[in-house]
């Protein structure tokens, strides 16, 4: 049995979590914090699994790596300064691993890997992110992953920006610049978690859609990373290589 506890437990994909948690069988539910509890019994975890808020994950990993305690991560809000941030705790923690993943639905996984490899072969691409009103943070983490994952794509093949002739403009109408990828945000009541990546070419488009209907989706793919995340070494980033990709 694996030891959990679960940071944010009573937040939407953390309430969901610790019901994932307790219906598997080689899992065992050790604690459940969140906002204004106390960290102390996270300490009886194996794995942490943080799904907070992007001001309070940093906070939660540094004890974590000081408690000896492996973390799953999907709260958002990871860039390169960050993420310089936990390995430089890591390297000082031997045998502490981390796993950070901005999407851990396994079909979000594989729109971010098809987007990839889709990506040299067209003239244009741009992101539609739509997601619930209570998100706080945008572009979405999933987004800002698979800009960056297009962009690497596109200069490895010797591929340039999309074209735009977009002179004048309302500010904010473009869309924000990832890496040099439009994205675009949208918060609807009703939604859950949603993107598309339009890749246009000549006389052709293709569409890579992705949906979260429930928070269920999120559940196998932190499931396996807990599962695992104790054979990794220091920090991971995405479920990828779990998912043998
Ligand atoms: N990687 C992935 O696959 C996914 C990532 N996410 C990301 O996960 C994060 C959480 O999303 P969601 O569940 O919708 O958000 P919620 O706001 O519903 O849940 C977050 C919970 O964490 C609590 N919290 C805040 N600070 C702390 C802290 N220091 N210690 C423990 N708990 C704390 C919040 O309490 P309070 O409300 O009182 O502040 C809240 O209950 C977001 O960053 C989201 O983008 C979401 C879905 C999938
Ligand atoms: O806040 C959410 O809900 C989600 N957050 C992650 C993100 O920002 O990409 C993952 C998923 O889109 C749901």
């Amino acid at each position: 049995m694996v030891k959990v506890g679960v940071l944010g437990a009573r937040g939407r994909v953390g309430a969901e979590l610790c019901r994932a948690v307790e219906a598997a069988d080689d899992l065992e539910l050790v604690a459940a914090v969140d906002a204004g509890d106390s960290r102390e019994p996270i300490e009886a975890a194996e794995v942490a699994i943080d799904f907070t808020h992007p001001d309070a994950v940093m906070d939660n990993l540094r004890w974590c790596v000081e408690h000896g305690v492996h973390a799953v991560v999907g709260t958002t809000g990871f860039d390169e300064e960050r993420l310089a941030t936990v390995r430089g705790w890591l390297g000082e923690r031997p045998g502490t691993n981390i796993l950070i993943a901005p999407n851990f639905a396994v079909g979000a996984v594989l729109m971010m890997h098809f987007a990839q490899k889709a990506a040299p072969f067209f003239e244009s691409v741009e992101i539609v992110e739509l997601h619930h009103p209570n998100k706080a943070d945008a572009p979405s983490g999933t987004s800002r992953r698979t800009a960056e994952l297009v962009t690497a794509a596109r200069e490895k093949a010797g591929v340039g920006l999309s074209p735009d002739a977009t002179t004048t403009g309302l500010e904010g109408a473009r869309g924000a610049d990832v890496d040099g990828v439009r994205v675009h945000a949208v918060r609807l009541a009703g939604l859950i978690a949603h993107q598309e990546v339009l890749l246009g070419g000549h006389g052709e488009t293709l569409t890579i859609r992705h949906d979260s209907l429930s928070r269920e989706s999120f559940s196998p793919g932190v499931l396996l990373a807990v599962r695992r995340v104790g054979e990794l070494s220091g920090l991971t980033i995405g479920i990828e290589s779990l998912l043998g990709l």
